[in-house]
């Protein structure tokens, strides 16, 4: 099990993690979200001994990584970062990495088949396409058969097929009772992949909760009504001491209404309805409330914009990671 507490690190004047305190839970896939440069980067590479924490502590089965005699059995990790010497066959990496933990090398081909290299194995990696070189990573996390796997950004950049095979992993790993910890900018991926949400926001905790639970507190459901006589229907729910809000196109919305109970009710007084649905945030919508203060603006960005437009910048950050400026990030002080 991983477990921080009050972890906080601090870069110069940046806050990047502000007292982190969480748990990630055994056989579940625990997503691990927030805007660009929440923090999630800087918290996995704390997690596994690569940034000196400034204050609080984290640990893996109670101890810190560092203190782990051969890490590779307890925690397997992709980071962002490509950890593969250019030169070294697919193959060659693994059994380096295998031989520095003890582990034996027929586990090395069982990898390589289990994530579809092994026609591959004896090609530099170099010639890597993206993809494979996530394959490779991935290979090297699961190399000492580990209980918890970390994945940063795990399907970045990869095709619908890698995309699938990685989900689908990844519930694997959960499934077999593992700790599956990803850190994701894509809403929609996790809404599919995740039991479990961890979001931050300028390096505080926001959320630690069931993916159903996060989404239950944090949209909005609501049913919409559309009419040819709005004035009508109008009347009629304010009748039923009902008072919607406009919704687009000239529609009516009716927060957390009773779908059944709005169209009888229209039924009842006859009056026509061209559109009767329900409403459901998706989870993209609720990241966004949730988040919308703990944006990081980028150089050139506006301080001073409001709520509504760091939403859209928090958008524009799920849709395009690549587009963050990395001059606007600061070098490490400390
Ligand atoms: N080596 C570093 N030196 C200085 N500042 C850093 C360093 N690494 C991260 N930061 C800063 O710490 C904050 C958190 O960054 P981090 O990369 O952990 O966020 P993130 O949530 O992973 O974001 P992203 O999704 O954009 O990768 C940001 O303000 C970032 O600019």
């Amino acid at each position: 099990m991983i477990e921080l507490h009050d972890l906080t690190k601090r870069y110069g004047k940046t806050l990047a993690v502000d007292r982190l305190s969480f748990r990630v839970p055994q056989g579940v896939v625990t997503g691990f979200l927030g805007p660009n440069g929440a923090g999630k980067s800087t918290t996995m590479r704390m997690i596994l001994d690569l940034d000196r924490p400034t204050a609080g502590r984290v640990t893996i089965d109670g101890r810190r990584y560092g203190q782990l005699s051969e890490p590779l059995k307890y925690i397997g990790a992709l980071l962002e970062a490509k950890a593969v010497h250019p030169g070294r066959t697919a193959r060659d990496h693994l059994l380096w990495l295998a031989q520095s933990n003890r582990i034996p090398t027929a586990r090395v081909d069982e990898v390589l088949s289990l994530v579809g290299l092994t026609s591959v194995a004896r090609k530099r990696a170099r010639g890597f396409s993206l993809g494979m070189g996530q394959r490779l990573g991935i290979a090297s996390a699961l190399l000492g058969d580990p209980e918890i796997v970390m994945f940063d950004e795990p399907v970045n950049g990869l095709d619908p097929e890698g995309i699938l095979w990685i989900r689908n992993l990844m519930k694997r790993l959960a499934g077999e009772g593992r700790t599956v910890f990803v850190s994701s900018h894509l809403m929609s991926e996790m809404a599919v992949t995740a039991d479990h949400l961890v979001v931050i926001g300028k390096g505080r905790l926001l959320a630690d909760m069931p993916m159903a639970e996060f989404i239950r507190h944090n949209s909005r459901s609501a049913v919409r009504l559309r009419t040819p006589h709005p004035e009508r229907l109008l009347d009629v729910l304010a009748g039923g001491g009902i008072r919607p809000e406009p919704g687009p196109g000239g529609s009516y919305e009716v927060v957390d209404g009773d779908l059944a109970e709005l169209g009888e009710l229209a039924a009842a007084h006859g009056v026509v309805l061209h559109e009767l649905s329900p409403q459901q945030a998706s989870l993209e919508e609720a990241f966004m409330q949730m988040t919308a203060d703990s944006v990081e603006y980028h150089a050139g960005a506006n301080e001073g914009r409001d709520a509504a437009d760091a939403g859209g910048a928090w958008g524009t950050g799920w849709q395009d990671r690549t587009a963050r400026q990395p001059a606007a990030r600061g070098t490490e002080e400390n």
